[in-house]
Parts: C-alpha cells; structure tokens; sequence
C-alpha cells in the first residue's frame, strides 16, 4: 500500500536577501496507492520543491506528509525519482545501470531476469552492452524508467521528465510509461507544466497556482486510456483548468498590491 496524505504542508526557504521565500502554502491533497498524479504548474511554482518533499529530500517547515498513516523521514529505495535530465553513469553499460541501485543494496533476486525483462518491456533489449553515450536523450530517458522499476519501485516521482524530448518520442514514451504503470500498478506522481500532458496521463491532477504556490483545483478523470485531446470531456477539463489558472493570477495579483 502507498497512501500518502499531504496535510497543510508548507515550504519556506531563505531568500539572498535575508528574506523568507513561501514557495508553498498551505497545500492538502490525498494520493491513493495505485494513483496516477499529475502536478500541474508554471515554472518557479513549487512543484519540484513538492516532489522533494513527498520523496522526503526536503522537509516541510510545517503541516506533515503521511504515508499509510506514518511520517515520511528521508528517502526510501521504494519511492524512486525520475529527472528532467536522464542521469546514467557513462562508464556502465546500459543493463549495469539498470541493475546498479540494486546492487548496491543486496537486492539480488532474480536480477539479471529483471533487468532483461524491463529493457524489453522498454524496447531497449538491443541495447543491453551500450554506454550511455551511444544513446538519444528518449532511449536514456526509458533506461531510468526501467532502472526504478527493476528496483521495484512503489512509487514513482517523475520531475518533467519529458520536457527535453521531440514531440513523437514524447508521445510515445508517455504512452509506454500509462502501459507500464496499467501493468504493474506503482503509483506515480509526475509533475508538469504542460496541461495536454497532464490531463492526457493522470487520474488525478493537482492543479499548483499563484505564489506562494497553493491548490487552485483537484480534478478526477476517469477517461480510459490511450486519451485523445479531441475527446470533449478532456477539453472540458482544459477549459476548466485555464479558466482556474487564470483565478490563481488575479488572486497573486491582489496578494501583491
Ligand atoms: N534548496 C532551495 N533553497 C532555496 N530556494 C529554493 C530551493 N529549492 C527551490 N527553491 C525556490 O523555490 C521556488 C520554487 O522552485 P521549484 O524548483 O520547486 O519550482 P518548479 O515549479 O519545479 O519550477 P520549474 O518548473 O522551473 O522546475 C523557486 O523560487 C526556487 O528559487
């Protein structure tokens, strides 16, 4: 089980001023295990510092992040990052970097089996003895995708991890990523900041506005997968979701005067 509860959780940190920069404030939301989350918010809004928070990298300054009822205290193996940039070791061959997070703490099982199984599962079993440097920025994307899943990952924390890829190799990893998480069922948080994204990939999205960064919507969708945006639902929602962005400004405008 991975329910997390997000209770009044606020972040503040020291600005080059001396000053005190909220990032976030007052954030309350709730993950069921086997939830697919998408944060959703403009640069500089909080959304990384959130992910941080949830993978127990940074501590709140108040409220508190339960998970099955405790309290999160650092990291743990099975809540794995996902960044915006591929990070591999180049001089480890693609499967040594799959299996390398295992190795390091005795996880053993059958890993050799796991490693093939999840570079297949990701289209990339050709490539079992390349380097890192023989691969495009998606391959390398895809092959930090299968190193959190062979580690068995209960939850994924995925931070843009899309944004520096093309168009069509966005589209599909995303699509591999929905069928891969359809399959086995981790839960996942990804943050955002394209709304086709989010409303295409989760079935829940946490709408992340203003500054000091605060909920300006929870929205459930229940459309099955693969989504199109030409479905009108989908659009409805982006109708919705632009239309509380544009609250989220007005609301930062008023709180700045
Ligand atoms: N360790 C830190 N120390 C001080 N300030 C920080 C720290 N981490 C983040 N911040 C500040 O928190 C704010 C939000 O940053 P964060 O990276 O969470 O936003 P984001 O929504 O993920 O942005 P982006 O989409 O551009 O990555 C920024 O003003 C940033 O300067």
């Amino acid at each position: 089980m991975n329910n997390i509860e997000i209770q009044n959780v606020s972040k503040v940190f020291p600005r080059f001023d001396a000053g005190r920069n909220i990032v976030l404030d007052d954030i309350s939301f709730s993950i069921k295990s086997g939830d697919f989350v998408t944060v959703l918010g403009e640069s500089g809004g909080g959304k990384t510092t959130l992910l941080n928070l949830i993978a127990g990298l940074e501590s709140p300054t108040s409220g508190e992040i339960l998970i099955d009822g405790k309290k999160i205290e650092g990291s743990h193996p099975s809540r794995s990052m996902l960044f915006q940039q591929p990070v591999l070791i180049p001089w480890l061959s693609v499967k040594d970097n799959v299996a390398y997070g295992c190795r390091l703490r005795g996880d053993l099982d059958r890993l050799d089996y796991r490693v093939h199984q999840f570079l297949e599962m990701m289209g990339l079993s050709c490539f079992e003895n390349a380097k890192p440097s023989s691969l495009s920025l998606g391959m390398a994307q895809r092959v930090c995708l299968a190193r959190a899943l062979v580690g068995r990952a209960e939850m994924l924390l995925l931070d843009e991890p899309f944004a520096s890829l093309d168009t069509f190799t966005q589209a599909h990893i995303q699509e591999e990523l929905i069928n891969i998480w359809l399959s086995e069922a981790f839960t996942a948080v990804f943050v955002t900041h394209d709304i086709d994204e989010a409303i295409l990939l989760g079935n829940k999205i946490i709408l992340l506005g203003g500054y000091p960064g605060r909920i300006w919507g929870v929205y459930d969708i229940a459309e099955p997968y693969p989504r199109n945006m030409d479905c009108e639902k989908l659009k409805s929602f982006r109708r919705e979701i632009l239309a509380n962005f544009k609250r989220a400004h007005v609301g930062n405008r008023r709180f700045l005067q």
